[in-house]
């Protein structure tokens, strides 16, 4: 099981994200929501090590880095450097390949398996600046098949992706679901989480509410950006 114990991060002088304390329900789909700047993503980096803890820490129950597949915001990624869409997600095979795996030709079939899961088959030779945002999403998600990992952070997996792409991605997260695979996902569409996802962390600068989706986002509309971080809950 995935623990957070106090997980606070800051930048610098600023307090981006207030102490969180709770569990991750393993198997289980649980959605991080919140109004921009809620420290949402600063939360998954700090729990894929890529922020520091600035108090606490993530307990991952014994699971290695490699195990914790992690979907970053795709803006936060640079496209110019040369590269095609099999060697990127090759790279997803990068604990047991090293840095240079993904060149490997012994990776080609399941390259090539994980780019027909998200509809993107016979495009491996193609170079990743030439996909469109949409093409771009399914290829990282291609890269995480690969990964194999039982605990995927996914950090607005569908932001700027059209209706047929979401739907292709979700059905792939469900299906991760359906595994038995932890998934942990930012996510702005709250009817979806209300459809898909048992459990909801709502941040706010902090902890607001933490629990079954039904009792954290309640069917009325919640105005999620007056939300104001109170004392931690845990996840049951
Ligand atoms: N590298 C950084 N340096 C300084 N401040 C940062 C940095 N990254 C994020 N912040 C600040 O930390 C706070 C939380 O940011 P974070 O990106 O975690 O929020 P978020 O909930 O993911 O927002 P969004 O929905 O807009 O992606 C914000 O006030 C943001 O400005």
């Amino acid at each position: 099981m995935l623990r957070l114990h106090d997980v606070s991060v800051e930048y610098g002088p600023h307090l981006a994200l207030a102490p969180v304390s709770g569990a991750f329900l393993p198997g289980t789909l649980t959605a991080i929501v919140g109004a921009n700047g809620a420290g949402k993503s600063s939360l998954l980096k700090a729990m894929v090590g890529l922020v520091p803890c600035a108090s606490g820490h993530v307990d991952r129950g014994g699971l290695g880095p490699a195990q914790v597949g992690y979907l970053p915001q795709q803006a936060a990624l640079d496209r110019t450097f040369p590269l095609s869409v099999g060697d990127l997600v090759g790279m997803g095979d990068w604990a047991h390949s090293g840095w240079a795996g993904a060149f490997f030709p012994r990776l080609r079939g399941r390259i090539d398996a994980a780019l027909a899961s998200v509809g993107m088959a016979g495009m491996a030779g193609r170079s990743i600046a030439a996909l469109s945002v949409g093409q771009f999403q399914r290829v990282l998600f291609a890269r995480v098949c690969l990964q194999d990992a039982p605990v995927l952070l996914l950090d607005e997996p569908f932001a700027s992706v059209d209706a047929s792409t979401t739907q292709v991605l979700l059905d792939l997260v469900l299906a991760w679901g359906r595994d038995g695979r932890t998934v942990i996902a930012v996510l702005h569409d709250l009817g979806m989480v209300r459809a898909h996802f048992s459990q909801t962390l709502l941040l706010a600068g902090g902890p607001v509410a933490w629990g079954a989706t039904a009792d954290v986002l309640p069917a009325e509309r919640m105005p999620i950006a007056a939300t104001t971080p109170v004392t931690p809950r845990s996840a049951p």
